[in-house]
């Protein structure tokens, strides 16, 4: 693809952005959100390129590395983990500007940072390993936002050589995120996203697989899959190539998780069987009292704002009825957003309220008006 016009003159800092995906489109747009920069998009597709041009997300459009990686400041890569270990070996290859930091976004660390240290210990270059802890089951750039990862925690994985300006000035690129980092071993960070995000994808994975296969015989099942399934296996949609590659780069922790897993399951089964009613209220007592202390994602170390959800049906005019409600009783909120995780089945719309009194006279007025509002998503 030839490179289009530049918004962003080159006398700005670079950064390239390779996989402009989901993630690596959030990215770029949270790097534009606070800096002057000058942004190479990489893709092997030439129509997420042009949709990020079309988006103004990049300022030039490529589909291999050579042209756009030599003289960037900062290299992101985004694309799914086994192809981001293919682009660490290609950009080692390159002569690439001294001082410049690279980094990824994949959902496993341990082999991407064991294959950094071989690569880049005798360059002046630095990698940082990086992972964004929020996305979504869409993939694709034109799903790409600049508030996607806002109180969000964002695991950085120096390796022990990694000077801690260098992290600082990573995280200077990233501000716009406005996420949360922590600096985490590549190990103990596979260990826990294996926890709370790879095995429970299996899971949901293998719930739909089970649906599927009962749907063949009872074709309603289907439709009566609402708001339980729809909830536990949203994440099940997710790009099927992203999930591959982290399962292979995870194995030696997923393996374990499963045969736990799996026991845990026996042990739910033989409470089954053996009728022991006292065992399996305290198996969903001590998993609801422990899923209720869990932290809520709006509690971040930036300013936080204080969010109420509310149901809404799908048919024109229902933002409008909600966002009345609460000027009828002067009530101000700072965002909007309509929720996709549950369009299926009604819209979700979170508002954002400055004051946590604001938030309870918005609940209040709403439920007084048959609204279904709740606090935690
Ligand atoms: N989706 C999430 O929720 C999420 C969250 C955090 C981190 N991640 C990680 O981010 C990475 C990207 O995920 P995504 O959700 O943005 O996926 P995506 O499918 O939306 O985007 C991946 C992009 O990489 C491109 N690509 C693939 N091979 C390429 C190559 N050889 N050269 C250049 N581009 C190539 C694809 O064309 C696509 O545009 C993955 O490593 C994933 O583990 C995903
Ligand atoms: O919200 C979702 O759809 C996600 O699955 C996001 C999610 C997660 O499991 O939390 C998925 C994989 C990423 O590595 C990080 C975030």
């Amino acid at each position: 693809m030839a490179n289009d016009t530049s918004e962003h003159p080159r006398g700005y800092p670079k950064a390239a952005v390779i996989g402009l995906g989901l993630i690596g489109g959030s990215v770029a747009l949270s790097i534009r959100a606070r800096h002057q920069v000058h942004i190479s998009g990489i893709d092997v597709h030439e129509a997420s390129l042009r949709m990020a041009k079309a988006l103004e997300i990049i300022d030039e459009a490529h589909t291999s590395i050579e042209e756009s990686v030599q003289d960037a400041d900062i290299i992101i890569i985004a694309t799914p983990v086994s192809k981001t270990m293919e682009m660490m070996d290609e950009i080692a290859r390159l002569p690439l500007k001294a001082g410049v930091i690279i980094t990824d976004v994949g959902s496993t660390k341990g082999t991407v940072m064991k294959k950094s240290e071989c690569l880049f210990r005798e360059k002046e270059a630095t990698f940082i390993g990086g992972h964004p802890m929020a996305g979504s089951h869409k993939s694709g750039v034109q799903g790409s936002r600049g508030d996607l990862f806002e109180n969000a925690f964002y695991c950085l994985t120096p390796g022990e050589e990694v000077d801690g300006a260098e992290v600082e000035r990573l995280k200077r690129w990233l501000t716009g995120t406005n996420a949360r980092f922590i600096e985490l071993d590549p190990n103990l960070h596979d260990l826990l996203a294996g926890s709370v995000s790879h095995l429970p994808h299996i899971v949901a994975a293998s719930l739909v697989h089970q649906l599927a296969e009962l749907q063949q015989h009872h074709p309603v099942l289907g439709d009566l899959a609402a708001g339980g399934f729809k909830d536990i296996t949203r994440i099940a949609s997710a790009n099927p190539i992203m999930w591959r590659d982290i399962l292979v780069h995870n194995r030696h922790v997923l393996l374990p998780m499963m045969e736990r897993w799996q026991s845990d399951m026996q042990t739910i089964q033989s409470l089954i069987e053996e009728g022991d009613d006292t065992g399996l209220q305290r198996f969903f007592s001590e998993a609801k009292q422990y899923r209720d202390g869990l932290p809520s994602k709006k509690k971040g170390a930036i300013p936080s704002f204080y969010d109420l959800f509310v149901d809404v049906s799908d048919h024109p005019g229902v933002i409008s009825e909600v966002t009345g409600v609460l000027a009828d009783h002067g009530i101000s909120i700072t965002n909007i957003r309509i929720m996709e995780a549950r369009e299926d089945i009604t819209g979700v719309l979170r508002l954002s309220f400055r004051k946590e009194a604001d938030r309870q006279k918005g609940m209040d007025c709403l439920e007084a008006e048959q609204f279904s509002v709740y606090i935690s998503e």
